[in-house]
């Protein structure tokens, strides 16, 4: 039974293909662009919206049934347009567990990006450093993550499955697909673009920050970075086929020792982003170019 609604099977319930679809065809109905990538953009990483040509913006408060975003920074809209000749949707806006979603909630649009048409999902987030060699403003090129919220069975494939999106288990060993990371190191280099590193994100479920202890078990346990977003996404991307790409802006270090001077704050992160943003929009652009041109989107 899903524990969200009571329900017994996928029929009916809010996330089922059906509910899906409809949400879809309202978009479908107002928009010409078939979209072939999806982008999801964490805190202060909206820049990827001024990429646009061509665009067509919907508020989310304006789309029946959709979710609306409450966190500082997350405009709540979903933007369809071109990156150069690709079309792309844009999500501007998540929807956290911590905001007292339940995770079917969290990772709606990843879904109805599958239904609009789109094959690859390219991630965002900020996140915080825990690799010591890990500086404010670095890119982190996400290798694969540690879902700590399915640690505890907080999953979102949890409830009746609804085999129309994919199947009841599904393997994530193969997550974040190797071609594209590939590529996008190769649009690292080709952008000359410094403080890039490639890690390991494990997600917990926020609002409150780590503690030393948890950050230090983080550490201990692989992960190269922290946030509270990004793997309910690609847990149901992956579900449903959808090739995933994601790279995190480290937005602060984290504290580490008891007497570290480093603090987490969501303002601050805003910032970071905003230090970053040409050099997060060109590598954006160029990424999507290239798994364009080399039929890898
Ligand atoms: O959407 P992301 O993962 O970028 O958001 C992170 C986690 C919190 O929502 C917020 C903390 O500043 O940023
Ligand atoms: N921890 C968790 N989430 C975050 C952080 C962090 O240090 N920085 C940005 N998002």
């Amino acid at each position: 039974m899903c524990d969200n609604c009571g329900r017994n099977s996928a029929e009916n319930h809010p996330f089922s293909y059906e509910n899906v679809e409809k949400l879809t065809k309202y978009l479908k109905e107002r928009v010409s662009i078939v979209p072939q990538i999806g982008i999801i953009c964490g805190t202060g990483l909206g820049v990827v919206t001024k990429l646009l040509t061509d665009s067509t913006i919907f508020d989310y408060k304006d789309i029946p049934d959709f979710p609306v975003s409450t966190v500082p920074g997350h405009h709540g809209r979903l933007l369809f347009g071109r990156i150069g000749s690709t079309p792309v949707v844009v999500v501007q806006g998540r929807f956290y567990f911590y905001e007292g979603n339940p995770l079917w909630k969290c990772t709606l649009p990843v879904r109805v990006m599958k239904l609009l048409g789109v094959s690859t999902l390219i991630l965002s987030n900020a996140a915080g450093g825990i690799n010591s060699s890990y500086s404010v403003g670095d890119i982190m090129l996400v290798r694969d993550h540690i879902n700590f919220p399915t640690f505890g069975g907080n999953n979102p494939l949890r409830g009746p499955n609804d085999d129309k999106f994919g199947p009841r288990f599904g393997a994530m060993n193969d997550a974040y697909d190797r071609r594209i990371l590939v590529e996008a190191k190769g649009v690292v280099k080709s952008l000359g673009m410094s403080g890039v590193q490639e890690g390991v994100y494990a997600c917990i479920g926020g609002p409150s920050f780590e503690t030393v202890a948890e950050l230090r078990a983080l550490r201990d346990l692989g992960a190269d970075a922290v946030g509270m977003s990004t793997v309910h996404e690609v847990v149901v991307a992956r579900h449903c086929g959808l090739k995933c790409f994601a790279f995190c802006l480290i937005t602060n270090k984290c504290p580490m020792e008891y007497d570290s001077k480093e603090k987490q704050d969501h303002e601050e992160h805003l910032m970071v982003g905003k230090q970053r943003e040409d050099d997060l929009k060109n590598f954006v652009e160029k990424l999507v170019l290239r798994l364009t041109e080399g039929n890898l989107a």
